[in-house]
């Protein structure tokens, strides 16, 4: 079947047509690099790289990018209160943002492009905009003018009279109309600046998605991905600019995820109500971390608390054990079973119904019940007692693939105990005394593809973690 993604410009479910056959190109909102990241800033990162990794199991060539902005008006004035160069404390920040998010187990972009690179494209970008009519020049600033592009709150779903309401000029904005929003923002003093046709300055935020997005995927992309909170007015600002520039469709496919809520309150910096990745990390198996996102549909809120955190790691060790059951016993048999085929189809019918998930709008929380499904059957199939190296690599194999498209993974560092250890070197003496060395050497590479190194000495084996 065919992936189904719920769009939230046509607020409905669609199939997942791509451009170019077999390709998708992919563009996610990143971070404003003055901070670390919190909980519920990890959650479009983990989402939308399951997303990828999910279209890459399916065969498809994804081209992934996620920017970083790494100038703007929080990063000034925090680098003002620091005293530190603003490049200082952006490197500072995506240094820091790729251990956090590394460890969340979520893969590099394939490009992660920096407004402060991309300066000149900026500029060029919003110079057409104006020759085009749809920006104007006022007092150093540049701002878009909105109502002049048909369809503004397409993404949204409001019209531009709902929005007039709403809108206000702030103080110190030189706009026509309160709709207008900035393109380029004139310097203020003791500002990072860049010179431009309009005088010194920087970009406005929403210019720099439209222009990043282009230079590296091109006019038209696939999917366009963020938190829900972007949808309006970043997104919608996204497309007036970018359809205004291109002449064409910007993005075929909105996605926005739900929110990390915590005491049913949305986690923001701005709130204060946040737990920085960074800290809770190191007290919570990453890998928990992600499995518990991720047990929830990315379309809908998750609240984090203790005992569904907690819940979660019960969760994720169960299917852990079923693993490294079955892996501990692929150590020890050879033997041939008799109903291997018939069991060999139960996995295969996981493995459907997991892409039955994935393939219905990324339903990691289904996908996740199929896996708590496989590791029941091979809980079972780990009684019978001949069991079967085919069906033994089988479910190995499949907990290993379908964990990978979630980005998680099932075998433990330390996977064996010391008891076990010792119960197959002694297993091994008994296989030397009865001559049969393949068993011998089979277990020694076991061992060995584990980290733990064997010494043979003449008081007998030694054994150390490598
Ligand atoms: N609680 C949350 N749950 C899910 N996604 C979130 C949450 N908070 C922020 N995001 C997402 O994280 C990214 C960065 O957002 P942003 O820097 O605005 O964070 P924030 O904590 O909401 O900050 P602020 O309170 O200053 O607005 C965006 O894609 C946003 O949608
Ligand atoms: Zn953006």
């Amino acid at each position: 079947m065919s992936i189904q993604i719920f769009n939230s410009l046509t607020r409905q479910k669609e199939t997942f047509v791509p451009l170019e056959e077999g390709k998708v190109k992919m563009y996610v909102c990143g971070p404003t690099v003055y901070n670390y990241i919190h909980i519920g800033n990890s959650r479009p990162v983990i989402v939308y790289d399951t997303v990828r990794r999910y279209f890459q199991f399916k065969g498809y060539d994804v081209k992934f990018v996620s920017n970083f902005t790494d100038v703007d008006d929080k990063i000034i004035k925090a680098a003002n209160e620091l005293g530190e160069e603003v490049h200082e404390l952006t490197e500072r920040f995506i240094a820091a943002y790729f251990e956090d998010v590394t460890a969340l187990g979520c893969k590099k972009a394939d490009v992660h492009p920096r407004v402060t690179e991309h300066m000149d494209d900026i500029i060029q970008f919003i110079q057409v905009l104006v020759d085009k009519g749809y920006a104007y020049e006022s007092a150093g600033d540049v701002y878009y003018r909105t109502r002049k592009f048909n369809g503004y709150g397409k993404l949204s779903h409001q019209s531009v009279d709902d929005l007039k309401i709403g809108a206000r000029i702030e103080a110190g904005e030189k706009k026509d109309d309160a709709l207008d929003f900035a393109l380029w923002k004139a310097v203020k003093p003791g500002e990072i600046y860049w010179e431009s046709p309009w005088g010194k300055g920087r970009p406005g935020w929403h210019i720099e998605c439209s222009v990043m997005a282009r230079e590296h995927l091109g006019d038209t992309i696939d999917i366009h991905a963020g938190g829900q909170d972007l949808t309006f007015p970043h997104h919608e600002n996204e497309i007036a600019q970018s359809e205004a520039h291109n002449d064409k469709t910007f993005a075929r496919y909105w996605m926005h995820n739900g929110y990390i809520n915590i005491d049913n309150e949305k986690m923001s910096k701005s709130l204060g109500n946040f737990i920085l990745v960074n800290d809770i990390r190191k007290q919570i198996d990453p890998q928990i971390l992600r499995f518990f996102m991720l047990s929830v549909h990315y379309r809908h809120p998750i609240n984090f608390a203790k005992d569904l955190v907690d819940a979660a790691a019960t969760g994720l060790e169960r299917i852990r054990t079923a693993y490294n059951n079955v892996k501990h016993r692929l150590t020890a048999t050879a033997s041939l079973g008799d109903h291997s085929e018939e069991w060999l189809e139960k996995i295969a019918e996981q493995k459907a119904d997991f892409e039955e998930a994935m393939d219905d709008d990324f339903n990691t929380a289904n996908a996740i019940s199929v896996l708590f499904e496989l590791a029941r059957i091979a809980n079972i199939y780990l009684n019978e007692t001949n069991t079967d190296e085919k069906v033994l690599l089988s479910f190995a194999e499949t907990f290993e693939v379908l964990g990978d498209v979630l980005g998680i993974e099932f075998a433990k560092e330390e996977e064996l105990l010391d008891e076990e250890i010792e119960a197959l070197l002694q297993e091994r003496v008994e296989a030397r005394k009865n001559r049969d060395f393949a068993r011998s050497d089979e277990i020694r590479d076991h061992l060995q593809a584990q980290g733990i190194i064997l010494e043979d000495t003449r008081q007998g084996t030694r054994w150390k973690r490598g």
